[in-house]
């Protein structure tokens, strides 16, 4: 089961030394500290510096801190590992995992840091079963944006097949999913639309390219009061068919079975860990 938290996870620009300040009170459960695409190639090497200081610095409190490098097609990818491996930070993010291969590679440079694969490649999505059971890989990270240039998709529905195949192979695995970015930053109502879109497939969360984003995501993504409700509701009922000899027990004209129970725990484990997130 997954109990940390990932209902919001949002990008900071690695170089950006006023963002990543402003990154310590914001309510992101997931930090993704870019190194990749939202650095411009000239400031690439600084921004290593400026992104250890700002982690060694601290302040991120428990949320879970990526720090995303470059790949290693590109001149800044190998220093970008070894300089994300010596960070205090809890996953390496990996941009256009093509296969399998691409991850060992990284591990070899990393050591024991949890590994994450931006899916965001055609051959990235289909080879995704064999990319999410890679033995380091902790979660993905859809990366829509690239996948709509490859794809030449105009419209989200364009990379449902994508998202739904990654998704399954991220669940065939027991690993974390978080969808991709929502690129109009002051559209709420197009945020939102898309947040419901993905937690209805069953993503994890959501990432993010402003702050502004951050309450949307958290409340689509988070159990809400009448979620928590029903699942006490379901275990409570349950458990008195249990007691009754019953294997089904029935909540608002709805059957109860174990299956369900097993969802209703880990709502309240969510509601649970996002409580203490949040307290931290
Ligand atoms: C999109 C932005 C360039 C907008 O920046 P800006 O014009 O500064 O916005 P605001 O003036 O509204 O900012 C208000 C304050 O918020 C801070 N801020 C803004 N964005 C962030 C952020 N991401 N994290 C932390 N803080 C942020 C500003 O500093 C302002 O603070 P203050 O001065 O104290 O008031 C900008 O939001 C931005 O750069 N966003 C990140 C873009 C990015 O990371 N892009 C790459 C990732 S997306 C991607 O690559 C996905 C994937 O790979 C794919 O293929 O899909
Ligand atoms: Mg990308």
């Amino acid at each position: 089961m997954r109990h940390r938290p990932t209902r919001s996870a949002l990008y900071i620009p690695g170089s950006k030394p006023r963002a990543l300040d402003k990154a310590r009170d914001l309510t992101c459960d997931v930090i993704l500290f870019d190194l990749e695409d939202a650095v411009s190639p000239d400031a690439k090497i600084a921004a290593r510096d400026t992104l250890r200081a700002a982690l060694e610095q601290g302040g991120y409190g428990a949320r879970m801190t990526l720090v995303r490098i470059n790949g290693f097609d590109t001149e800044w990818g190998q220093d970008d590992a070894r300089a994300a491996a010596a960070m205090p930070c809890d996953g390496v993010l990996i941009p256009k995992v093509d296969g399998p291969a691409d991850l060992d590679a990284v591990a070899d440079v990393v050591g024991d840091v949890p590994l994450w694969a931006m899916m965001e490649t055609p051959l990235g999505v289909l080879n995704a079963q064999t990319i999410c059971a890679h033995p380091r890989l902790a979660g993905i990270v859809m990366g829509t944006n690239d996948l709509a240039k490859d794809l030449g998709a105009q419209t989200r529905d364009g990379m449902r097949t994508a998202l739904q195949h990654c998704l399954l192979a991220a669940r065939a695995a027991g690993i974390t999913a978080i969808d991709g970015v929502f690129n109009a930053f002051k559209d709420d109502d197009g945020l939102q639309a898309e947040c419901t879109d993905g937690r209805a497939m069953g993503f994890d969360g959501k990432s993010l390219i402003h702050p502004a984003q951050l309450d949307i995501a958290n409340r689509i993504f988070g159990p809400s009061e009448a979620d928590i409700d029903l699942a006490r509701r379901q275990i409570a009922a349950f458990d008195a068919a249990a007691a009754a000899g019953q294997g089904v027990a029935v909540v608002d004209g709805r059957i109860v079975e174990n299956l369900h129970i097993v969802t209703a725990r880990a709502t309240l484990a969510k509601a649970e860990a996002i409580t203490a997130l949040e307290t931290t």
